[in-house]
């Protein structure tokens, strides 16, 4: 929970090559067919970071370390806020195994490519300028 008891959901920004992962919700019906990062609310007795790790396990199938938090979060309604965090792949080939239907790598002059969740849009563009920042080629 938040200071303000807020309950998070944390969301893994995946970084490679110069391209963040985008992954596309097939539920529920109002969000399926939008882009997001990928990710889940963190369970009781749980940190954000260990929820974004199971999640990226979960859903991707792979390993991941959590580097840092992209400052901000974002209200969702019903008490959730979403927060995320920068995220390298330790192993594993990122795969669409639960909630997604299509995963895509996107640098940041394709970012637009996608039709993002409106609350995503701030943290990813963060993400964006960090990698412009960092260069061809860059993780975060
Ligand atoms: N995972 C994720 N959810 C997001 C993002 N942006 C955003 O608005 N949301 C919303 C969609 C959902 O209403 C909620 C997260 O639910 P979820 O379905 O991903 O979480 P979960 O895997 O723990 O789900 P569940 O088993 O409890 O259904 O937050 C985002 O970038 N990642």
């Amino acid at each position: 929970m938040t200071e303000n008891g807020a309950r998070i959901v944390a969301g893994g920004a995946l970084t490679r090559d110069g391209a963040l992962l985008a992954a596309r919700r097939t539920r529920p019906a109002g969000l399926a067919g939008r882009w997001e990062l990928p990710g889940g609310k963190v369970e009781p007795g749980e940190t954000p970071e260990e929820a974004v790790v199971r999640e990226l396990r979960e859903e991707l199938g792979v390993e991941a370390r959590v580097r840092d938090r992209i400052p901000g979060e974002w209200a969702l309604g019903r008490g959730y806020v979403l927060q995320v965090w920068t995220v390298r792949l330790v192993s594993g080939r990122p795969r669409p195994l639960e909630d997604h239907d299509e995963l895509r790598w996107l640098p940041p002059d394709r970012v637009d490519e996608v039709d993002w969740l409106e609350l995503d849009r701030p943290a990813v563009a963060e993400v964006m300028r960090r990698l412009r920042a960092a260069g061809p080629g860059a993780e975060l």
